[in-house]
């Protein structure tokens, strides 16, 4: 028999999982599996819980809550040898890593995902001595992911980023760093740089629309000084895409990336905060093998088979 262990934050999102939970562990044994769950009790508990069930050896791991909670979970798994497979309900603000995948936002439909069984090895990034799903990056509007309340997150959702985004604007200053990427070398003054993994960030969907899930490779963005004015007329292009060919950025693919900077720069791993520069980064090729709808990821130029 097989055996899942649910990780779940019960504070994630609207806070309707514990709601959903029996009939979901009532579901995985119909399915076939002995299924348990652990309820997180804040930071870092996700991470803890991950390593218990590689120690006992569970076939599968599934992450129920937000970015956040699936970051901690890939945290707790990805330095172990014996990687269980990873399954995800998306129940947070955000569920970037859920959107890239497919994996619908429904709970009923996302543990029918995991009961199909189709999964495909995924790309972890490293940044320093930490993990992440989505995106690492630094600069002072990187802040604001971790600057907005949860609480303002659990009552306006998205909306609470982009009132908080309007409000950091005015305090954003460009600052020197020096970013070499796979051999080549940039080095000047940046208003931020982003390393992602996934097309979606923050809502931001065409934020890095090529980027392949499994290749082995990172989007690298780095969004050289401009003003106010610039900056707002670059963003609102990143809403659509079309920020790719803009001179004022370097937008470019990458495995290892080194960034410093003679300024304290702030770092931001996964909505988290990171961190100070230096930083180094490296792509886990294919690292963990997640439960997805497979038909309709095949569908997409980004999975590399
Ligand atoms: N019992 C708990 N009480 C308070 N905080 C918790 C608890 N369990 C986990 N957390 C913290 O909540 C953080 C954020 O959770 P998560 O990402 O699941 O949901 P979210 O904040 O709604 O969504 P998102 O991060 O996608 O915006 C986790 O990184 C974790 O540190």
């Amino acid at each position: 028999m097989k055996r899942a262990r649910i990780i779940y934050n019960p504070t994630s999102g609207r806070e309707i999982f514990k709601r959903s939970l029996a009939d979901v562990l009532m579901k995985l044994e119909k399915a076939g599996y002995e299924a348990s769950c652990h309820a997180t009790t804040g930071e870092g508990d996700a991470i803890e819980a991950a390593k218990i069930a590689v120690e006992r050896e569970y076939d599968v791991v599934i992450a129920a809550g937000g970015d956040g909670t699936i970051n901690e979970v890939v945290n707790g798994l990805a330095e172990q040898k014996y990687r269980p497979k990873l399954g995800v309900i998306p129940t947070g603000t955000t569920n970037d890593f859920a959107r890239a995948l497919h994996i619908p936002r429904d709970i009923d439909a996302a543990v029918d995902v995991i009961i199909q069984n189709d999964t495909i090895p995924v790309d972890i990034g490293r940044m320093n001595d930490h993990y992440f799903i989505n995106i690492a990056g630094g600069g002072r509007l990187t802040e604001l992911t971790y600057e907005v309340p949860s609480r303002l997150k659990t009552v306006l959702g998205q909306l609470a980023y982009y009132l908080k985004g309007i409000e950091m604007l005015p305090s954003i200053r460009a600052a020197e760093a020096t970013i070499e990427y796979d051999g080549k070398l940039f080095e000047g003054e940046i208003m931020l740089f982003l390393v992602g993994l996934t097309n979606s960030v923050g809502g931001f969907e065409k934020l890095a629309p090529d980027s392949s899930i499994n290749d082995g490779l990172f989007t690298l963005m780095i969004l050289k000084k401009t003003n106010l004015a610039e900056f707002i007329r670059i963003a609102s292009l990143a809403l659509r895409g079309e920020h790719i060919n803009d001179p004022n950025l370097i937008y470019t693919k990458a495995n290892h990336i080194k960034v410093k900077s003679p300024v304290k720069m702030q770092l931001n791993i996964d909505g988290e905060y990171g961190g100070l520069l230096p930083a180094e980064f490296s792509n886990l090729y294919r690292h963990l093998d997640v439960f997805v709808p497979i038909d309709q990821i095949r569908d997409q130029d980004k999975l590399i088979e």
